[in-house]
């Protein structure tokens, strides 16, 4: 089978080269800058289609959440012009597109776990750009799967687990913020599940569907897990100090409370993303021994299924 991604570096997609090549029977392409910018998709879109995959996955975006608060018209030509594209790539191919969101398009003043019909109210532009992003891509392309997911780290490129870990090398006390609550998502979960999509050829299962890391947690305990993890196997420590999120200002708020509902994935799938401490400790100890090459954790299978 061959599966098209866009990105050439992210997290996601870095993580799906090497899931696709433990798989063995997925052709992976990955297309991205410099050769090919989503600011001017056309390019992109006709290099896809000459491609001709038989799954198309829309991994890349503007995913910086604060800078997208200054250059908004950046993050929506990305997020929701090239993500169109993408998708007329995949319609005029007749292929099904994986295409990845974010639970951003929550505002969180509620308690969660948010499902996927839940009023969408995104309080910051990036959050803003991914839902007309899925718009755009399910009124082009009814065969859809759209992936609403959320806290992503990896071994790859920035992310909390990355940067908590750097900082500990240098302090003894880390200010975390306490008060925002999430799923955390390993890429590696995310491009395995990803691929198994792909692979599954359900068809009847497009539409929105939210897929993260089993069960909630918030950003200092997150912190504590990884730290705890770290000190066990040799490597940097530091407390945790929970802060409220008044007490570390960015410049985009924050949903409060953004943790997502999976039951419609698992209903439809029979499995669902591992508890995220246990994905958390594989990553720590990949970043602290980097000739690791842990297989991610295999997949919990869903209560009654398979
Ligand atoms: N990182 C996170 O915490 C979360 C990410 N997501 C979504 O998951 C998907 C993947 O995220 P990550 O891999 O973590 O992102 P990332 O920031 O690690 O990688 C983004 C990728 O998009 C590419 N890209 C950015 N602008 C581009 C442009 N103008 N033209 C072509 N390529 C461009 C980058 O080169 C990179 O390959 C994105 O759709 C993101 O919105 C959803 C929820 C949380």
């Amino acid at each position: 089978m061959k599966v098209l991604a866009t990105g050439t570096t992210g997290q996601v997609v870095t993580c799906l080269t090497e899931i696709a090549v433990r798989l063995g029977d997925v052709e992976l392409i990955t297309i991205g800058r410099p050769e090919f910018d989503l600011i001017n998709p056309v390019p992109l879109r006709e290099a896809i289609v000459a491609a001709s995959p038989d799954v198309v996955v829309s991994a890349a975006a503007y995913t910086a959440v604060d800078r997208a608060e200054d250059e908004p018209a950046r993050a929506r030509a990305v997020n929701v012009a090239g993500a169109a594209c993408v998708a007329e790539a995949a319609a005029r191919l007749g292929v099904p597109l994986i295409h990845l969101s974010t639970d951003y398009v929550f505002s969180g003043d509620d308690p969660g776990p948010r499902k996927e019909n839940d009023q969408t109210r995104p309080r910051t532009l990036y959050g803003a750009s991914k839902l007309d992003g899925e718009k755009a891509v399910a009124s082009i392309t009814p065969r859809h799967v759209i992936l609403r997911t959320s806290w992503v780290y990896s071994p790859f490129g920035t992310n909390f687990v990355r940067t908590i870990l750097r900082l500990a090398k240098s302090r003894e006390i880390l200010s975390v913020v306490s008060d925002q609550h999430g799923n955390p998502t390993s890429a590696l979960d995310l491009a395995a599940a990803i691929l198994e999509i792909a692979r599954s050829r359900k068809g009847d299962a497009f539409g929105v569907y939210h897929l993260a890391g089993t069960g909630g947690t918030n950003w200092s305990d997150f912190a504590r897990h990884i730290l705890a993890v770290s000190h066990l196997n040799g490597g940097p420590f530091a407390t945790i100090r929970g802060i409220a999120s008044a007490d570390y200002p960015t410049r985009a708020r924050r949903p409060q409370d953004s943790r997502l509902c999976t039951d419609k994935f698992e209903g439809i799938f029979g499995w669902c993303l591992p508890p995220w401490q246990d994905s958390t400790k594989l990553v720590v100890r990949r970043l602290l021994d980097p000739d690791l090459r842990l297989q991610s954790v295999a997949r919990r299978p869903a209560a009654g299924g398979e």
